[in-house]
């Protein structure tokens, strides 16, 4: 089920590097949020907070609170592994399992949750597949392995194997950046079907998918190499790509720095 998410004050560290200071913000369910700004702002930082991956980082902690609907992610005896598990991550390199089939990617996370019939799984696989964009293409092939198909239908196999577990929320962090044109453009076409179904996110450095595929932009930055990446500003798409708040958003899609 899509739920909503509410950060407020976030703050997170490498050891005693401040990497990200102060983020407040809400991200809508069922809507896609992009997250834009300059190398090294903290973008990727920050959306691992959001399913406590930060904290895998040696040294990497967290200050602040991170609400998924009315659940506090880093309350006591919040599970982090339960939290990743509703909250899935789509990476920039796809990394479909390399010796499993594509069957079995897809189900991977679900075995990890409990005993499933034969037919149950079927099912999750096909749906998952179809909601992928990728079933017409891998449906006579389903018990070769992942790492037999492009890049971009890795990345397809690795959305298929994200939502299969019913995510509440999705992370994207630059799911495009390896892949051509075309495969960008199925992706994206992926994310805006998917967002009836979940909430997602996704770091982008390409403005223009940003400006293509989300509801609402969030902007970060950072005032010089060493300080932290703050956020300076979330509205509607629209608003951040036309006519934007603040002197600095506008320098950096207009591509005055960055
Ligand atoms: N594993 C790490 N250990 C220590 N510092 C890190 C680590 N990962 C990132 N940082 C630091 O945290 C800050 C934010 O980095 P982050 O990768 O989140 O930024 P970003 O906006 O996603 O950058 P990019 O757009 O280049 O991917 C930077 O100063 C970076 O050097």
């Amino acid at each position: 089920m899509a739920k909503r998410i509410d950060v407020t004050g976030l703050t997170a560290f490498y050891g005693t590097h401040r990497a990200i200071e102060g983020i407040s913000m809400h991200v809508q369910p069922k809507s896609v949020t992009a997250f834009i700004g300059p190398s090294g702002c903290g973008k990727s930082t920050f959306l691992r907070t959001l399913n406590r991956m930060h904290e895998v980082t040696p040294g990497g902690r967290v200050e602040g609170q991170v609400m998924l609907d009315n659940e506090d992610l880093y309350g006591p005896g919040v599970d982090p592994v339960q939290v990743r598990r509703n909250i899935g991550m789509v990476f920039q390199r796809p990394n479909p399992f390399p010796t499993m089939s594509i069957y079995d990617n897809v189900v991977a996370g679900l075995k990890l949750n409990g005993k499933f019939s034969r037919a149950e799984l079927d099912e999750v696989v096909e749906k998952n597949l179809r909601g992928a964009n990728l079933w017409n293409e891998v449906k006579d092939r389903l018990h070769k392995p992942g790492s037999g198909l492009s890049g971009g239908q890795q990345q397809r196999l690795c959305i298929a194997r994200a939502t299969a577990v019913e995510p509440d929320v999705l992370l994207m962090d630059e799911p495009c950046s390896a892949l051509d044109p075309i495969s960008t453009l199925a992706i994206e076409d992926l994310i805006s079907q998917l967002k009836s179904r979940f909430t997602i996110v996704i770091v982008t450095h390409n403005m223009q998918q940003a400006a293509r595929v989300s509801e609402r932009t969030a902007f970060f930055n950072l005032a010089a190499v060493g300080q932290p990446g703050k956020l300076i500003e979330i509205d509607t798409t629209d608003k951040i790509f036309s006519n934007p708040s603040v002197q600095a958003t506008e320098d950096y899609i207009s591509g005055r720095f960055g």
